[in-house]
């Protein structure tokens, strides 16, 4: 507030104001120029009133025009790209329930194509929606149209229930897998949810009929005897928003839901989806670094209703995604990114790099870059098996220094909201406990155990503030050493039955799938076999029908679902057999569509030439990194035997080397620092010299901090 409030970031606001001001009745504004005026005032911008005005002028600059075919620089597109062009400071509609939220169709201000991907946008689909009504209410009738859907949470008792008392686990992957998928998951997709008219949280279940409202409720009612929910129970889940066009009046056509984070893979969930989350993140002093707080951690949310604080002196954290603070484990991850981010900086400035705001977006490209890479050369490779990505294209190039040719600038990258119902295969990974690591010689605090139930956790931050606050490095060394649940129809009962759970009220993540599949309108599973992945079926009202089916889990469908055609898409994609693959055929088919479409139409993708992506060296250092690498450098020793996949289990094509050896992002193409010598790197004494100005430079850093 200190900073904000001072008379000098005062003054340079007003001055910004002013020149805005200004430039907006000229009518040959440079958006150069007023890209420089927004960067001078942004750290005094506190609520985003001046990022608002500026795109309000840089969109009347540009109505009309397709941004495609302008000579922008790279400043410029930077500014849409990270900040979202169709994302206006107040996203309700006046005048309107806050259950619908603003965003732009396709129309908003002719700005076409940059604007897909961007935050705030309708979702768009696979497959047609249908809804029982043909434009919005949600798919409760069978197929048949005489009968009404079982209820999700019978789908959920009969099919996804763990009937052993531990989960089965995959002894090839480990939880960085699960993490990862998550993490991932909060990078490319936030679906808007209804609420009430002061933005409160919606009643579903109450008798009032105002809140249980089909438009804005879809609560999920236990069958009787249910064996875990007291006879009664209701779960309160309101329907995701209805989108409306960039004039709030209702979209034409069928109900459309609203993502509202950028789908690209951008770190948004580091950094945000728009100007006024990255300034908040951003340390406001020392600009180029992401802020922390104590101990290397994220930086504290004010608000304290963000999560569930059972200990004095702990506090939620803020990201640059909202649900950060869902499990710890998450937020370790959130951690691992920003302090990531902080290493790169301070060996870039090594490095000779010194402007703060170059600093911070070299810093964030690369992180972004390595975030990509590790997503297909790592976690995809393993999810959809290196065949399947090969024969699609999607491998990243083993050859080092060649760049990715395969840019469409036409490819529309919303994210499919299919795709946001199919991709909750990572449901199936999550763990009835987490845990802290801990070297042999400490013991474990039996009031405090390092071992908890995941229920426990839950919107819970305190395990990252255990042990001195090393919560976050302790939970990632933990998911490297241990195994992941099986990717099979089965979740355990920690999500199962006790998600959420709080004050004696949980939720049921599998019956959530379901039901929230049904508010979309998302067509039954057969549909994605016939319609998209291109099967042909004799006859889909037949049980024979189900050939990606095991004979139980037919069984178990049959003993629920009147008819096959009947299938909801989460349960028919998650319980399929699988073969060579690691998912079965159909979640393999609606994957690879939104995964070619991320990478194939992102201007950005870091293996494309400057200026979007990099130099061919630079590129060479960035396909080298790992998730192996990245931990590596920010949690473990130099001596840790680590798995050079870290994703993967330890074994004979997977051998684990100390730290030290593992391949670890090469910053040294970025020096500015004696580039003629380090370039020849033979001359014994030239490199020498470097380091003593190296050394010169660290000492004179250290100097002016003490000053
Ligand atoms: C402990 C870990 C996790 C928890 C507690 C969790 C919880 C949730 C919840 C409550 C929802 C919204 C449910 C609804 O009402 O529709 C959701 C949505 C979702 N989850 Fe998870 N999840 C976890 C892990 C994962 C993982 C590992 C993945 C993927 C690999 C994943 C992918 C998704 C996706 C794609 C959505 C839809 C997001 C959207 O449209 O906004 N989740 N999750
Ligand atoms: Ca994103």
């Amino acid at each position: 507030t200190y900073y904000y409030n001072s008379t000098f970031a005062k003054s340079v606001m007003a001055a910004v104001e002013l020149a805005l001001t200004n430039i907006a009745q000229s009518s040959n504004a440079d958006p150069v120029q007023l890209y420089q005026l927004f960067d001078a005032g942004k750290y005094t911008d506190t609520n985003g009133a001046l990022a608002a005005k500026t795109m309000t002028i840089l969109k009347s600059i540009y109505s009309g025009t397709d941004l495609n075919s302008i000579q922008y620089n790279e400043t410029l597109y930077a500014i849409f790209r990270s900040r979202g062009v169709c994302v206006v400071k107040n996203l309700d509609c006046t005048g309107q329930a806050t259950s619908v939220y603003r965003t732009f169709d396709g129309s908003c201000n002719n700005l076409n194509h940059p604007e897909w991907g961007m935050a705030f946008r309708p979702q768009r689909r696979l497959l047609n929606p249908e809804y029982d009504d043909g434009v919005s209410s949600p798919r409760i009738r069978t197929t048949s149209g005489t009968g009404t859907l079982p209820n999700p949470r019978t789908i959920s008792n009969v099919i996804h229930a763990n009937k052993d008392t531990s989960a089965a686990l995959d002894n090839k992957i480990s939880l960085h897998i699960f993490q990862w998928g998550q993490f991932l998951d909060h990078d490319i997709i936030s679906t808007s949810v209804s609420t009430g008219n002061n933005g409160d949280e919606l009643s579903c279940c109450a008798t009032n009929p105002i809140n249980v409202n089909s438009d804005l409720c879809v609560p999920i009612y236990v069958p009787n005897g249910d064996g875990f929910f007291p006879n009664g129970t209701c779960m309160n889940v309101p329907r995701s928003a209805a989108s409306l066009d960039g004039y709030c009046n209702t979209l034409t056509g069928a109900r459309q839901q609203v993502n509202k984070i950028t789908s690209y893979i951008d770190g948004s969930n580091v950094y945000g989806s728009s100007a006024a989350e990255i300034i908040k993140l951003r340390d406001p002093v020392s600009t180029a670094y992401m802020a922390v707080s104590q101990g290397k951690n994220l930086p504290i949310n004010n608000d304290t209703s963000a999560c569930t604080l059972t200990v004095q002196g702990e506090s939620c954290s803020i990201a640059g995604d909202s649900r950060v603070n869902v499990v710890p484990s998450l937020g370790s991850y959130h951690t691992l990114f920003v302090q990531e981010h902080n290493r790169i900086v301070d060996v870039l400035k090594g490095l000779g790099w010194t402007d703060q705001e170059e600093l911070f977006q070299e810093a964030r490209k690369i992180n972004i870059a390595q975030i990509q890479q590790i997503t297909y050369n790592e976690f995809l490779s393993w999810l959809l098996t290196r065949d399947v990505m090969n024969q699609n294209g999607l491998l990243i190039t083993g050859a080092k220094a060649s760049y990715f040719t395969g840019y469409d600038s036409t490819i529309n990258t919303d994210i499919f909201n299919d795709f946001g119902i199919a991709y909750r295969v990572g449901h199936s990974w999550i763990t009835n406990q987490m845990q802290l690591h801990t070297d042999s010689p400490e013991t474990s605090d039996s009031k405090d155990p390092d071992m908890k139930n995941i229920e426990d956790v839950y919107l819970n931050p305190h395990m990252l503030y255990m042990r001195g606050r090393t919560g976050a490095s302790r939970m990632l060394k933990w998911m490297t050493e241990t195994k992941c649940p099986r990717t099979d129809r089965v979740m355990e009962d920690g999500a199962r039955n006790k998600l959420f759970l709080k004050n004696g009220v949980s939720f049921d993540l599998a019956a959530l799938n379901i039901n929230r599949g049904r508010d979309h309108g998302i067509p039954p599973y057969w549909k994605y076999r016939t319609n998209l992945c291109g099967e042909t079926l004799a006859d889909p009202s037949s049980w024979s029908s189900l050939t990606w089916h095991d004979n139980t889990t037919i069984d178990l469908l049959k003993s629920v679902y009147q008819s096959p055609m009947d299938i909801d898409l989460w349960t028919g994609i998650i319980s399929e057999k699988i073969s060579t693959l690691i998912v079965g055929p159909t979640l393999n088919c609606i994957l690879l569509a939104q995964f070619k479409a991320l990478r194939n139409g992102d201007r950005y993708w870091f293996e494309r030439p400057e200026p979007e992506g990099f130099s061919l060296t630079k590129l060479a250092s960035i396909k080298s990194t790992s998730l192996s690498a990245i931990l590596c450098a920010n949690v473990y020793d130099a001596s840790f035997l680590m798995p050079q996949n870290a994703f993967l289990a330890v074994d004979s094509k997977n051998l684990a080397l100390p730290c030290s050896q593992i391949p670890k992002l090469d910053l040294s193409p970025w020096s500015r620092l004696a580039k003629r010598n380090l370039d020849t790197d033979k001359d014994e004494r030239d490199s020498k010299l470097v380091h003593l100005l190296l050394d010169i430079l660290k000492e004179g850093e250290s100097f002016e901090e003490k000053k």
